[in-house]
């Protein structure tokens, strides 16, 4: 995604709110503003629904006119009117019911619309976001907000919204034709309802919060559920399970906890509703049936104020339910917008882009510092010039900083100060198309989808070059970088070869195979600068020979930075740079440093002792 495509609730425009701090109107204005689906054809919906409202009041109005003026009539009961009035009774609820199932199939499509753009744009924000903000927001988090957060919205947009209108029209309807008919009968229903009233939104308030920490422990729970499903086997390895299970209990009682208290004030909430709602029928019968035979009220008033008390709690009953679900809503959207909002850290360059066309790629570290978001410096001061075609060994004690310079050159992220530069130009100034096609990580365990070799080696590929030829044309591209690869021998020894399925995170496959399709992917995305992470895990010497020589083709004529963690790869390298706490004390050639009998020297004789 482009900054231009960035939706416009992007905190880089400093001049909006965070969406954490929005009122309702606020939020519902930005939420239309992410997803203007919502409102297509909302005025015509709405005209809908004040039909299907109104015509719900003909059935009150037709039962008082067919008592009164037909059954009680004065000169006996006149059945002609009887018909015709339940007749216009009985079209009028017909109509409202169609407009009733119309208005719900346009929500249901102006909803979903609105949520899938909804999704999509949050999601594309979940990617664009840095490995950093990544890793520091907990990932389970990530997921509710793009999933569960938009099923909350997806309640009140469907059904919630628009019932909320169509029941203050009803609940504003039916007053005036209670007052019409009875002022005395329609205060006495108000006097009932009003305490209700002023309660109600207290109680919604102490829903509300109840609701935010639902979410907040479902966020954590599928959090703690998903390390623990993704680390099952660092869990048996090390028979942490009581401890792992321990935990995902605890989350989950949290959750159940957080529910069970929401919940009780729902319960207490709605049962207030139905004990008010049966308290004014009864309050109503009886005033009513005083005052009929007080001479005050007729019988067809009497029994229309009935029905017009059942349109009346209904919403009052349904209002509150609908709050309920408007502020789950509301609390979903405003998830969801700030995760719209998070700044995208690594910035494209926009207008200030520079090309960055193909070809042997040389590499400068320009007084290059990085400090992790609250962290000390992990790098610091790093000049350092590798020109194209070089192969570079990066060694250094665990922690040194060596991914992270690696991490920087990818553009993970942007240094704190100084600059890294690919030919010259600020990696900040060149788009992100532009440079992955140049600069390919291979990390130590890369990532396999599940699906065949085939389908793995293909992510290698970008997404216009799959899109534009037939898939025999990218299957024909990965045999080819497969052969040149030499891995011709290791597939024929595979149960169905390139098709072989990999499993989840490529778990079929060993250790060593899921490197070696790691590297035909990065043969296959053919980057000028190649990053590489050794990876430390100990194959069986078949497989290090195919990894070895399926390294070598790799790196061929192209410039490559390897972390390097066994001696033997700085040995072969052009040149070995030797990093230590964060920063670059060594340059030179393996011969050079030995020479020189300081830090790689002394890290060089140590490993020697260990492994010769
Ligand atoms: N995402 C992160 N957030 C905060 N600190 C980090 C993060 N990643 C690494 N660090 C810290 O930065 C320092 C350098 O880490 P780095 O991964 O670059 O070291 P390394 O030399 O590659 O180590 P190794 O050889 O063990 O992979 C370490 O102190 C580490 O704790």
């Amino acid at each position: 995604m482009t900054a231009k495509d960035q939706p416009r609730t992007s905190a880089q425009d400093s001049r909006m709110a965070p969406a954490s701090t929005l009122g309702v109107l606020a939020t519902l204005r930005r939420a239309a503003q992410v997803s203007p689906e919502l409102l297509d054809g909302l005025a015509v919906t709405l005209v809908l629904a004040v039909v299907a409202a109104t015509a719900r009041v003909l059935v009150p109005i037709a039962v008082q006119q067919t008592v009164d003026t037909a059954i009680l009539a004065p000169g006996g009961v006149d059945v002609s009117r009887a018909a015709a009035l339940v007749g216009i009774a009985a079209v009028g609820l017909a109509v409202g019911a169609a407009c009733s199932a119309l208005v719900n199939v346009r929500l249901f499509r102006s909803s979903e619309a609105g949520l899938l753009t909804l999704r999509t744009k949050a999601f594309r924000h979940v990617h664009d976001l840095s490995v950093l903000t990544q890793s520091t927001e907990r990932r389970g988090s990530l997921v509710s907000r793009v999933t569960s957060d938009v099923d909350t919205i997806s309640m009140f947009v469907q059904w919630g919204g628009i019932m909320l209108l169509v029941s203050a029209l009803q609940i504003l309807v039916a007053t005036t034709l209670m007052a019409v008919y009875s002022w005395q009968l329609t205060l006495l229903v108000w006097a009932c309802f009003l305490p209700l009233m002023v309660v109600l939104p207290r109680m919604q308030r102490g829903v509300n919060r109840r609701y935010a920490a639902v979410r907040e422990r479902y966020g954590a729970m599928l959090g703690a559920v998903s390390e623990a499903v993704v680390g099952a086997e660092t869990i048996r390895a090390y028979g942490v399970s009581e401890r792992t299970q321990r935990r995902v209990d605890a989350a989950v009682a949290a959750t159940r906890r957080a529910m069970v208290r929401a919940q009780t004030l729902v319960a207490v909430v709605f049962s207030s509703g139905v004990l008010v709602a049966n308290l004014v029928l009864a309050v109503v019968v009886v005033a009513g049936t005083w005052l009929g035979v007080a001479g005050e009220l007729t019988v067809g008033r009497v029994l229309a104020f009935l029905f017009l008390v059942q349109l009346f709690t209904g919403p009052v009953q349904m209002a509150t339910e609908i709050l309920n679900e408007l502020q789950n809503a509301i609390s979903g959207w405003r998830r969801v917008l700030g995760v719209l909002e998070t700044p995208v850290d690594v910035a494209e360059p926009g207008e200030d882009a520079v090309p960055s066309p193909r070809g042997p790629a040389s590499l400068t570290f320009a007084d290059v510092g990085y400090a992790y978001p609250d962290g000390p410096p992990v790098l610091q001061d790093v000049d350092l010039h590798v020109a194209a075609g070089t192969s570079v060994a990066v060694v250094g004690a665990t922690g040194s900083g060596k991914t992270t310079m690696a991490k920087l050159v990818a553009r993970f992220m942007d240094p704190t100060t100084g600059a890294v530069l690919l030919d010259g130009t600020d990696l900040r100034r060149i788009a992100s198309h532009d440079l992955r096609r140049r600069v390919v990580l291979v990390p130590q365990e890369g990532f396999l989808f599940d699906g065949t070799i085939t389908e793995n080696i293909a992510y290698g590929l970008r997404d216009d070059v799959v899109a534009a030829g037939p898939s025999s044309q990218v299957v024909a591209r990965v045999e080819q970088v497969v052969a040149e690869l030499g891995l011709d021998a290791w597939l024929d020894e595979l149960p169905a070869g390139m098709a072989t399925p990999v499993g989840q995170r490529g778990e079929l496959l060993s250790a060593g195979e899921r490197q070696l399709v790691a590297l035909a992917r990065a043969r296959l995305a053919d980057g000028d600068l190649l990053l590489l992470d050794e990876a430390t895990s100990a194959v069986d010497p078949v497989a290090e020979v195919r990894i070895a020589r399926a390294l070598r083709e790799l790196a061929r004529g192209r410039t490559t930075l390897t972390i390097a963690h066994r001696l033997s790869t700085a040995e072969a390298a052009d040149l070995v740079v030797v990093v230590h706490a964060g920063r670059v004390v060594e340059v030179g050639t393996h011969a050079d440093l030995l020479a020189r009998g300081e830090h790689y020297a002394a890290m060089h004789s140590a490993w020697v002792s260990q492994t010769r």
